[in-house]
């Protein structure tokens, strides 16, 4: 479960964005959008941690991120929080496999090779695991990159523009693959987009004027 109260940010030399107060159960999906500037990518790091409100409070299971050090962040980021972006930030130099299993090594949180090789089958990345990132179209590295948000169980999937850069098909597929794993997992899943075709796609919409 996440939610989020009174919720805002200002950034540096900029105005305070004042945020609608949100809540998403474990296994149910949110769809946020609004129009490009309304704040959609500055709520998506507040809700990772990654930014902290000038006020208001946001809240992972019961536990207030506001209040958590920078390191006991990131180590919580990294156990509980899955991130997915329209691109997928993998390190060229290194395959699938390595990239998928690096953010577990960080946080000291090792996953079991079956694990990998569960996720990897869902996702239909299995036979992908030994390529390098530039190996594999946009597609495969979007779900590549949903099986790495996923792979320590997070509580919360957050997805900021996950289907951007991707055609009907392949958008329609990721929407679809990132509900049904965030159910499966009971994970509380939060989409930033502009993307108007994943309106029809999420049933629970929320836009930030
Ligand atoms: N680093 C920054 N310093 C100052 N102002 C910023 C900074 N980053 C964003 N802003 C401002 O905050 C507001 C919200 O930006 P944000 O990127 O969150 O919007 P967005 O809805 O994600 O936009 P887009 O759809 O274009 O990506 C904008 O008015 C922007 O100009």
């Amino acid at each position: 479960m996440i939610y989020t109260k009174d919720l805002a940010y200002a950034h540096p030399n900029g105005r305070l964005l004042q945020f609608p107060d949100l809540a998403c159960e474990g296994g149910k999906a949110l769809l946020i959008t609004g129009a490009s500037g309304t704040g959609k990518t500055t709520l998506l790091h507040l809700l990772a941690g990654l930014l902290r409100p000038a006020s208001g409070d946001v809240r992972v299971g019961g536990l207030s991120l506001p209040q958590l050090k920078p390191a006991a962040m990131d180590n919580f980021r990294g156990k509980n929080i899955g991130l997915v972006f329209q691109a997928s930030h993998f390190i060229a130099s290194l395959s699938i496999k390595e990239n998928l299993l690096l953010p577990s090594t960080l946080v000291k949180a090792p996953v079991s090779q079956e694990r990998l090789l569960q996720l990897a089958e869902k996702l239909r990345i299995a036979g992908l695991l030994h390529k390098k990132p530039a190996h594999l179209s946009q597609g495969e590295q979007q779900r590549a990159s949903i099986a790495r948000a996923l792979l320590q169980n997070p509580q919360v999937l957050l997805a900021d523009e996950p289907t951007a850069s991707l055609d009907d098909h392949n958008c329609e597929a990721v929407a679809q693959l990132l509900g049904e794993q965030a159910q499966q997992q009971n994970a509380a899943l939060l989409v930033v987009t502009h993307d108007n075709r994943l309106k029809q796609l999420f049933r629970d919409h929320i836009q930030l004027t």
